[in-house]
């Protein structure tokens, strides 16, 4: 009832402030296959949507692909727990809607809806935007997933600006059921309720975001996460006891650490680098060296096995 209620008012209010004509989608690319792309392809090929996979390396790929299957097999055991055979047509129908490609311009020629979460890097989004621009059909609809990138920033690679918005979703997109819809000056009404219900019609609750610093949650999650790096390097507590008492005492599912193990220490390091450079005399954002030692060792997290915690055991 709750939750209804919820959704109600945030239909309300998102619907009523305009009288713009939303864009129907059919087809979706996601640029780039890892931990985000990964997830945000199966919850769009889990809607109906038709989805285009594309990535660069064609191993992220097949692990992508993997890794999704995995998650279908996960969450519709539960679901279809006395129905086995629904279970496997409806994992094989979601695959079947997602087609993994390193070809960019197979997916990009015929999308109405582009989400881009490639690496967290303002010089490659915008050298993957420049390339779109130029060969997406100009109604095509661009969004960015980063997390801590402004997407006004991203969006000046590409001429189609009131077409371009921010489409921020949270680690493990089949499971977490936000996402942040950011509007920039330029992003027209239209576009952005397109987007709007694009988030409603794959199941997640939308929050309406303006192009500010970490929009909602980062702003909010990232410096509390370099505070915890700054205690553990200070030597005041281990990350295993600030990890404890977080989530004991917090109630938070995961302790800082472990949620940096699970977010990746190269994408952390990325966003950290980023705002450094973009706000230089704000100490929250100084660089850390566990994590730039543990980055430069290849330790990234639960991606490679290993970063704070082993997870090779
Ligand atoms: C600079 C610093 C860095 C800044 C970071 C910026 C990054 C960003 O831009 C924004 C972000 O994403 S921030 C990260 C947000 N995510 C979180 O905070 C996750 C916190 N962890 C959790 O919620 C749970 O531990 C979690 C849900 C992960 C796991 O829950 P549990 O510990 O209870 O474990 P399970 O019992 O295994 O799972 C619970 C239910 O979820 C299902 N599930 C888990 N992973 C799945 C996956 N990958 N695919 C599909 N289903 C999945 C699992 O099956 C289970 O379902 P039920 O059996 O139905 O309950
Ligand atoms: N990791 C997280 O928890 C979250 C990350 N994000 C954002 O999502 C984006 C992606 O992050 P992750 O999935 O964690 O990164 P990741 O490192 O797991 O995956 C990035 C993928 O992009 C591919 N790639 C890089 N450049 C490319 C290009 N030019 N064309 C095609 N593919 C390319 C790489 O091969 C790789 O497979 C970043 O902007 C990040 O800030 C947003 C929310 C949460």
């Amino acid at each position: 009832m709750a939750k209804n209620l919820i959704i109600n008012n945030i239909f309300k209010r998102n619907f009523s402030s305009t009288n713009a004509l939303s864009r129907k989608i059919n087809s979706v690319s996601v640029v780039g296959s890892g931990l985000m792309g990964s997830g945000i392809a199966q919850v769009t090929a889990e809607a109906g949507y038709s989805v285009y996979l594309i990535d660069q390396n064609q191993n992220a790929l097949d692990k992508a692909m993997k890794s999704i299957q995995n998650s279908l097999t996960r969450s519709t055991k539960k679901r279809f727990n006395k129905e086995p055979d629904h279970a496997e047509r409806y994992i094989k129908d979601t695959m079947d809607r997602i087609q993994a490609t390193t070809e960019l311009d197979s997916g990009a020629e015929k999308s109405d809806l582009i989400i881009e979460a490639i690496v967290e890097n303002i010089q490659a989004k915008h050298d993957l935007f420049s390339k779109l621009d130029s060969i997406s059909p100009k109604e095509t609809i661009f969004t960015s997933n980063t997390s801590s990138l402004p997407i006004t920033e991203i969006a000046q690679s590409v001429n189609r600006k009131d077409r371009f918005g921010g489409l921020h979703f949270f680690n493990p997109v089949p499971v977490m059921k936000l996402l942040e819809v950011i509007k920039t000056h330029e992003t027209s009404d239209a576009t952005y309720k397109t987007l709007l219900e694009y988030g409603l019609s794959i199941g997640k609750t939308t929050v309406e975001c303006k192009d500010t610093p970490g929009f909602i949650v980062n702003r909010l999650l990232v410096p509390y996460m370099f505070e915890a790096v700054k205690m553990y390097e200070r030597g005041d507590a281990s990350f295993q006891d600030i990890d404890t008492a977080m989530k004991l005492g917090a109630g938070y599912p995961m302790g800082p650490f472990e949620l940096l193990d699970y977010v990746g220490l190269d994408t952390s390091k990325f966003i950290i680098d980023g705002w450094r450079k973009r706000y230089p005399n704000d100490s929250t954002f100084q660089s850390s060296p566990v994590i730039d030692q543990l980055v430069s060792e290849g330790r990234l997290g639960r991606k490679t096995g290993e970063g704070f915690y082993n997870y090779k055991k």
